[in-house]
């Protein structure tokens, strides 16, 4: 390892802040501890991040939920009787969920602390490029110098001046965990993936809702033919979908709340949830003060091993804005660590990240996409292959979706594919595999797949790009 200068005398342990403990920060953490490094996380609201406490995993286990009301509902086709009967106690289901982010929560704390990791529970901000300046919880303020400092300090749901949450009745996607019961008409204010998420997931959980989408269609970042078998999917279940559909204000009622539109028509509900995207938390951290580059929108600006224009200053996670996703923010965390403490590294790679949708049934991604293959950015053949004609899928009642697989013309190395199916997190896999390792169509044709199963429909696309 490198050595590293402290008031002139020359010594083997970096001392490294971490600011933020989500997967930026803790992931980060934990390489840097085992490269021997002293490691502080300083962190404000709870280990873990928004990711555990209030995003990612909450809205998962309300989809768990959801799914589960769901697989109920087809009972009727397979033979079971008055399955469809079940409802949900939504202050039951909001206290497992709080229960499983905490318990997450204290897990990370463990493991942090086992690995030698100082958490300090607080407000930090930059006094320097090597100096980290914290308010912290206990009342003490500390400042500690930092070889190396990581931002990790993640994004907050974006906020419009016309439509405040009020916590009660209009709500950001953070503070639906404390409602106690079922909303009677929910609005649910933007299409991204957040949205989508979670109005399928209430509409699971037997709520009427009507989604706002001011785009021509849901899901406007993903996979065009997936976002349709998914908007359908919506419809078929009940949902309202209002397409091209701007917000321009919520506001409380006498009894819910109204949602007024650009074009003038309202909607009305009992509560709003607003889903119009994230902002990054940066402001107020000493960012710019210390020099490091902010681009327009307020993200941290970093090359693909996490520098910052400030030498020993890295950035991770939502907070540079380069992909939200838990994965990759553990990623470009673990990579500044490798690279700040002198281990091997490579420069992040985005086109092998795969992503998820949570929906029913869920959206997964890996490598090239359909979009950067019609703008003649990547070419590439493609098979789609409707997972109707598949026999596991007919057994499970399942009629939607699809596997799509993009090989490279002339090699037939895969590039990448879309599974729209219920656990298509899970069937993404063997694709992602696929991407990573360079294999070609004929490689995955000629792998054994289980008989009958979902994933035989990848082995099929696959062996029609023969
Ligand atoms: C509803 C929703 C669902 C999602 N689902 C998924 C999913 O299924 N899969 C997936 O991969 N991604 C998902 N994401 C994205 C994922 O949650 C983020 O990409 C991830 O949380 C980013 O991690 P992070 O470490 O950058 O930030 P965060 O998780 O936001 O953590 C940042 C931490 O920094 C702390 N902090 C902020 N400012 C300071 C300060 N000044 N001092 C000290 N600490 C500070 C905060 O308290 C927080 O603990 C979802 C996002 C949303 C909104
Ligand atoms: N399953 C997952 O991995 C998961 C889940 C949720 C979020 N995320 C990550 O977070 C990112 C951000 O997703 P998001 O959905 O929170 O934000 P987003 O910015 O992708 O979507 C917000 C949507 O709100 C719409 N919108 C904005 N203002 C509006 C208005 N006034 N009226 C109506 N609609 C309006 C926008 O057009 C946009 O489609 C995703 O790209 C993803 O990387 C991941």
């Amino acid at each position: 390892m490198r050595r590293w200068l402290d008031g002139g005398v020359s010594r083997q342990q970096p001392s490294v802040v971490v600011l933020g403990g989500g997967p930026g920060g803790y992931e980060a953490a934990l390489v840097a501890a085992r490269a021997g490094a002293q490691v502080t996380v300083v962190d404000r609201d709870g280990l873990g991040g928004a990711c555990v406490l209030t995003d990612c995993v909450p809205s998962k286990a309300l989809v768990s939920t959801a799914a589960f009301m769901g697989g109920l509902r087809t009972g009727e086709t397979l033979g079971v009787r008055e399955a469809d009967d079940a409802t949900v106690d939504l202050a039951a289901v909001n206290r497992r969920i709080l229960a499983l982010a905490a318990s997450q929560s204290a897990d990370i704390g463990r493991r942090l602390t086992g690995d030698g990791v100082r958490i300090v529970r607080g407000r930090g901000a930059l006094a320097g490029p090597d100096r980290v300046r914290v308010e912290t919880d206990a009342g003490d303020d500390e400042e500690l110098a930092a070889d190396v400092v990581l931002v990790a300090t993640g994004a907050t749901p974006r906020v419009m001046p016309t439509a405040q949450p009020d916590g009660e009745r209009i709500l950001t996607w953070q503070q639906i965990y404390t409602l106690t019961e079922l909303p009677e008409k929910l609005v649910v204010v933007g299409s991204g993936v957040t949205g989508a998420e979670l109005a399928h997931a209430y509409t699971g959980l037997g709520v009427p809702v009507t989604l706002v989408s001011s785009r021509e269609r849901v899901l406007p970042g993903e996979d065009a033919d997936a976002a349709e078998v998914i908007e359908q999917v919506f419809r078929d279940d009940g949902m309202e979908v209002l397409g091209r559909s701007r917000m321009a204000s919520v506001e409380r009622t006498a009894t819910g709340v109204r949602v007024t539109l650009v074009d003038g028509r309202t909607v009305d509900g009992s509560h709003a949830l607003l889903a119009v995207g994230s902002v990054p938390q940066t402001a107020g951290l000493g960012l710019a003060e210390a020099g490091v580059e902010l681009s327009e929108s307020g993200h941290v600006v970093v090359d693909g091993v996490s520098r910052t224009s400030v030498r020993g200053v890295y950035a991770a996670g939502d907070c540079t804005g380069v992909l939200p996703l838990a994965s990759v923010a553990a990623m470009q965390g673990r990579i500044a660590m490798w690279h700040a403490l002198g281990d091997a590294v490579s420069p992040l790679r985005l086109g092998r990240v795969s992503a998820n949708v949570f929906t029913s049934p869920e959206i997964a991604t890996v490598g090239v996409s359909q979009r950067q293959i019609d703008d003649g950015e990547s070419e590439a053949d493609v098979n789609l292959l409707p997972l109707a004609t598949n026999p596991r899928a007919k057994m499970d009642s399942f009629e939607h979706g699809f596997v799509k697989v993009f090989s490279r013309k002339g090699s037939g190395t895969v590039v990448g594919g879309v599974v729209v199916a219920p656990r298509a997190s899970e069937l993404i896999y063997p694709i992602a595999l696929a991407v990573q390792n360079g294999l070609n169509v004929d490689q995955v044709a000629s792998t054994f797949t289980v008989y009958p199963s979902m994933t035989g429909s990848i082995a099929e696309a696959a062996r029609r790009l023969h």
